[in-house]
């Protein structure tokens, strides 16, 4: 059985706050998500785990509708946030995407200035009334993106100037600058070294106070870190979806064991 480090921090019971039910997701004839149905909850870290094609980021891309950029992808059955069908015509995927923030395997800042990288979406989506909020709006995403004391000194340096860990969390400010109640994040740390994956690891802990965060990894150990239940997907099935704990330690189906102990994956 693997060895799962010791987690203090089990599931509190908290509210739904996605629930998804008969997901179907095609790349063309490819089915590549059959049939899943979760209830995530809010402010917990739910890891996404599984074998390579398994369709985590796939499933992940879906509850933020980046798979509508794909032509190729269709998305069937239901999948509500506080109980709004964010399929629904009347739906903005922007504002959705404001709503449900989305952090990347690679950090990929903008070509901006530190300032410019955090401001660009409280300014499109018209968050301040005047340059003062605006500051105020900065700094309190650069701080909740714990990247404030290093950078505070230079927010008109170009945001691309900073270490892959710095980028990082430049990039969780900037997901967090408009204020989401959702936070996605695709193998977040997968470019950065232990040390930087650390203070990410540290970073999505703390997040979970205020935000349902969804978490895609490669890393059991990582999973086991940082999040409070895990849902592990083998062919694009949801296979097993529980505590943390429990998956790491009592798995209810071979395939998770398996998965868990390096027999498949
Ligand atoms: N943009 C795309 N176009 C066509 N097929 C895709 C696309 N993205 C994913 N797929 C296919 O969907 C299936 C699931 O892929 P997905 O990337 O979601 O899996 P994953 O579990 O996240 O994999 P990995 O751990 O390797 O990132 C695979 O068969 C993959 O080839």
């Amino acid at each position: 059985m693997y060895d799962a480090p010791s987690t203090t921090k089990e599931a509190v019971v908290t509210d739904v706050k996605i629930q998804a039910n008969d997901v179907q997701v095609y790349y063309a004839d490819n089915h590549a998500i059959k049939d899943v149905s979760v209830a995530i909850q809010d402010k917990t870290v739910t890891a996404f785990i599984g074998p390579s094609g398994c369709g985590k980021s796939t499933f992940l891309r879906c509850l933020n509708r980046m798979n509508d950029t794909i032509d190729i992808c269709r998305v069937h059955g239901k999948i509500e946030i506080d109980g709004e069908d964010i399929y629904d015509k009347r739906v903005d995927p922007v504002q959705l995407r404001a709503k449900v923030g989305m952090v990347f395997q690679k950090p990929n800042p903008f070509p901006k200035s530190i300032y410019d990288n955090i401001a660009y979406g409280p300014r499109i989506h018209g968050m301040a009334r005047n340059k003062a909020e605006l500051d105020e709006i900065v700094e309190r995403a650069l701080r909740r993106g714990a990247i404030w004391d290093e950078v505070k000194d230079r927010l008109n340096a170009p945001g691309t100037g900073l270490s892959g860990g710095q980028q990082q969390r430049l990039c969780i400010a900037r997901a967090v600058a408009t204020e989401p109640e959702v936070l996605l994040m695709d193998e977040p740390c997968s470019a950065l070294d232990p040390i930087a994956t650390a203070q990410v690891e540290e970073l999505i802990d703390e997040l979970r106070q205020n935000y349902a965060v969804v978490i895609v990894t490669h890393s059991m150990q990582q999973a086991a870190r940082v999040s409070q239940r895990t849902a592990f997907f083998h062919l694009g099935h949801l296979v097993e979806y529980d505590d943390t704990s429990k998956i790491f330690t009592n798995p209810e189906d071979s395939r998770t064991e398996s998965y868990i102990t390096g027999r498949i994956g």
